[in-house]
C-alpha cells in the first residue's frame, strides 16, 4: 500500500470553543466551523488538517492517510480484500466533510481507527496564523506524526507493516521505571522524508493516541509556543528536550481532548530510506524531556 502521509487526524469534544481557543490562541493556527458544528483547523494551504467532531466524549477518533490518486485507492482496496481485512467504504457525507473523493476505514489490531482516502479538496487560501507563526512544515511530509496505543503490540505491528505498508525507522524498548518490565515503542515512517508518520506504544490510552506532532520552521517559534502555553494555562507534558533519534527539538502539553501534543522543530528528514538503516535507541531523549512533569 502507497500511503504517502498523514493527511488529517479527526478528535471528538463536548465543548468546540475549547479547542477553538486552543487552536487559534496557543497553536497559533486557524478555525473554520463544521456543517456539524464541528471544527476545522487550519495549519498549512490546506482547508484543515485537524477536523474536531463534536461528541460526548474528549478523545481522538481516527488518522487520516493520504493515498496518491485513484489507482493507488483501488491498489489499496485490493489488499484489504487480498489479506482479508474487513473495512468500510464511507459514505458521501463523511467524504464531504473530510473534504476527500473516497475513503476506506480501517480498524487495527488495538483498535486505531485508519482512515484511507484519496483526492483531497483544497481552496489553497493562504495560511495567515492569529498568532503570526510563518509556517508549519507540512507539504509532501504530511501534517505531523501520530504516536497510538498498541496493547496488541505484534499483531498492529504486523497489520501496519503488511496491510498498510509502514517501514520501520528505528524502534525503542522504554522503561517506565527502572525495574519495570520494557514497553516497546515503534517509529514507522510511509512514503515521505519524515522519519516518522506513525508511532506505536505499548500501551492502552483512553483518549486513543499518546500524542501528535506538528512542527515549525524555527527554535523562536516553538519557544513562543512554549510561551502561549504557559500564558494560557495549558498543562504541560514534558518540558523542552531534544529526541535522540529524530533529534526533533520540542515540548509536549495536553489537548482539549485529552491526548498530548508535541511542538517541536527540526525533525530529521530522510531522503533515501534505501539508504536508512534501522537501530534501537535507548533513550529517549539527548537532553530535556522531562515527562514527569506530565504526572504532576
Ligand atoms: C522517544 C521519542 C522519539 C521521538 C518522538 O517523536 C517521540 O515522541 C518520542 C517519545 C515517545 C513517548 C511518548 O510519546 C509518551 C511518553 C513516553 C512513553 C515516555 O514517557 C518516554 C517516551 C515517551
Ligand atoms: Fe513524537
Amino acid at each position: 500500500m502507497d500511503i504517502r502521509a498523514l493527511g488529517y487526524f479527526v478528535a471528538q469534544t463536548d465543548n468546540t470553543q475549547e479547542w477553538k481557543d486552543y487552536a487559534e490562541q496557543v497553536l497559533g493556527m486557524m478555525t473554520s466551523p463544521t456543517d456539524e458544528g464541528g471544527l476545522y483547523i487550519k495549519m498549512d494551504e490546506r482547508p484543515f488538517r485537524m477536523l474536531i467532531v463534536p461528541g460526548n466524549e474528549k478523545r481522538y477518533l481516527a488518522s487520516g492517510w493520504e493515498l496518491s490518486n485513484q489507482g493507488a485507492f483501488n491498489d489499496a482496496k485490493q489488499t484489504l480484500k487480498d489479506k482479508n481485512v474487513s473495512f468500510e467504504e464511507a459514505d458521501q457525507a463523511t467524504c464531504q466533510l473530510r473534504g476527500v473523493q473516497a475513503m476506506l476505514v480501517v480498524n487495527d489490531p488495538s483498535g486505531n481507527r485508519h482512515e484511507l482516502y484519496w483526492g483531497h479538496v483544497s481552496d489553497c487560501q493562504p495560511f495567515v496564523s492569529p498568532q503570526g507563526v510563518p509556517n508549519f512544515v507540512t507539504g509532501d511530509m504530511g501534517l505531523g506524526h501520530t504516536v497510538l496505543p498498541a496493547p496488541n503490540f505484534d499483531e498492529t505491528y504486523q497489520f501496519l507493516q503488511d496491510v498498510l505498508g509502514f517501514e520501520l525507522s528505528d524502534l525503542f524498548n522504554f522503561k517506565p521505571a527502572p525495574d519495570a518490565p520494557p514497553v516497546r515503542i515503534y517509529f514507522l515512517h510511509c512514503a515521505n522524508a519524515r522519519h516518522h508518520s506513525l508511532a506505536i506504544a505499548e500501551f492502552p490510552v483512553p483518549s486513543g493516541c499518546v500524542h501528535a506532532m506538528v512542527e515549525v520552521e524555527s527554535m523562536t517559534e516553538v519557544g513562543r509556543a512554549h510561551d502561549r502555553q504557559q500564558q494560557q494555562g495549558v498543562d504541560l507534558s514534558a518540558t523542552l528536550g531534544q529526541h535522540l533519534n529524530d533529534k526533533m527539538i520540542s515540548f509536549y502539553m495536553k489537548t482539549p481532548s485529552g491526548f498530548d501534543l508535541e511542538y517541536g522543530y527540526d525533525g530529521l528528514q530522510v531522503d533515501n530510506w534505501e539508504e536508512h538503516c534501522a537501530f534501537e535507541f535507548s533513550r529517549v531523549s539527548l537532553w530535556g524531556h522531562d515527562f514527569s512533569v506530565g504526572q504532576k
